[in-house]
């Protein structure tokens, strides 16, 4: 008989997302089962069973058995924060007062500021110090229930050993902190400055350059572009995003965002894993994403920060079948927080999706926008036991008692990494 290493037991409300490795789209993006009295048995790192009381198996203990008793908790897959730009120089706190007074995001980054000023304190800081940063950050994440984190370069852009030290931090820290970091490429995040009248050119350069190194280098999973008005268009997007499949990377592309310029199709054309943000994205836009198979991978927390009250068209996404993920964005200029459990509440509050739609943004659809939907994303025999426990009755009350964290406990492939004080 196999033994179990961790179970909990007497669980308030168990959402298990269990059902196919695939994203959940329409109805079934809402359609979560919700256990009463649920059982969760793991042996290593691996879940053995997670369902109701009544089929539980019986079980030997371990040596080091750990039993954690679930009354007055919630307990779901551990969350999955698919799309974060966590290694980053510094911050940015000396743009609230412009936005205040109605500088744009994209007027601070015009005037050298926003991303290129995060550039400049991210090329200034030494590795170490990066670590020490997004160390705090990964922390903080894993504190409100995060087990593994998309993490992008591009705060070094055509400064190449940049890219390479934002990588060497991402890698470190799925080393040493109990989290996976899944790496994504995105130097073709702005346009550097000796190319603002021909970002083609720098393009050409990434992929010429860049993607036979990242290639070689094999830590990267994703390549990524902010294809945007004044950065880089839908073309120079294709380009460089059909480049990357041929060099092993699988496409993502920020689109859509401040103003609808193509990403979208985009996106179909290339076959992208997932769109990110789509604040301003069209029912064309939402169609070209249901014909291309396209994740929908939203960011409230940008929008809420942004400041505008605009937010992507979430509903129109589900109906027409568009599988949407939810994420934090986390960020220093556009999302400067790491409060998933807040993001999945403006998903509710701003974007109508309900609790049980947010939540399988954070788990079986984050899962299949990083495409970690057969280890990951939910609670099923064989799958990791990555898994998240919040001190609430059940689901909704975590995201109706908003902006704080109920977070009580996270396993991480089986083990407790955390506990709330
Ligand atoms: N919009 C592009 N990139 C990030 C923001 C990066 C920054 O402002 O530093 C985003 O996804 O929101
Ligand atoms: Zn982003």
């Amino acid at each position: 008989m196999t033994k179990v290493t961790l179970a909990i037991e007497n669980i308030s409300e168990l959402i298990t997302v269990a059902g196919e490795n695939a994203p959940r789209m329409g109805k079934a993006q809402g359609e979560i089962e919700k256990i009463k009295d649920g059982v969760v048995l793991v042996s290593g790192d691996k879940i053995l069973y997670a369902g109701n009381k009544e089929n539980a198996p019986k079980y030997e203990k371990s040596d080091d058995f750990v039993l954690i008793d679930g009354t007055g908790k919630t307990v779901t897959p551990g969350l999955i924060d698919s799309h974060t730009h966590l290694v980053h120089g510094g911050s940015r706190e000396n743009e609230l007062d412009m936005k205040l007074n109605g500088v744009t995001y994209l007027e601070i980054l015009e005037r050298g500021g926003g991303i290129m000023s995060t550039l400049r304190q991210t090329k200034e800081m030494s590795e170490d110090e990066l670590f020490e940063q997004a160390k705090k950050s990964v922390e903080r994440l894993i504190s409100y229930g995060v087990t593994t984190i998309e993490a992008k370069t591009g705060y070094g852009i055509d400064d190449f050993d940049t890219e390479m030290k934002q990588l060497n931090v991402a890698d470190r820290l799925g080393k040493e902190l109990p989290v996976e970091i899944v790496k994504t490429f995105m130097a073709a995040h702005a346009i550097p400055e000796k190319y603002k009248s021909n970002p083609g050119e720098f393009i050409d350069i990434v992929i010429n350059d860049y993607l036979p190194k990242i290639e070689a280098d094999g830590r990267c999973k994703f390549c990524d572009v902010f294809c945007e008005k004044g950065v880089f268009n839908a073309e120079d997007s294709k380009r460089l995003l059909e480049a990357a499949k041929k060099h092993g990377l699988t496409p993502k592309i920020h689109a859509d965002e401040i103003e609808e310029i193509g990403g979208t199709k985009t996106a179909a054309d290339v076959r992208a894993i997932s769109a990110e943000h789509l604040i301003k994205c069209s029912e064309k836009g939402v169609d070209e994403l249901k014909e291309g198979g396209v994740i929908a991978n939203l960011l409230p927390g940008t929008s809420f920060n942004m400041g505008d009250g605009i937010f992507a068209p979430a509903r129109l996404m589900i109906e027409k079948g568009v599988p949407v993920a939810i994420s934090t964005d986390y960020n220093p200029g556009s999302c400067p927080t790491e409060n998933i459990q807040l993001c999945m509440y403006l998903a509710c509050l701003n974007m109508k999706m309900t609790p049980a739609e947010a939540l399988v943004g954070v788990t079986i659809n984050a899962a299949c926008a990083i495409d970690e939907q057969d280890k990951k994303g939910s609670l099923m025999e064989g799958k990791l036991a990555d898994i998240t426990i919040f001190d609430a009755p059940n689901i909704n009350y975590v995201l109706y008692h908003f902006g704080v964290n109920h977070t009580d406990k996270v396993i991480k492939n089986g083990k407790a990494v955390y506990e709330s004080k």
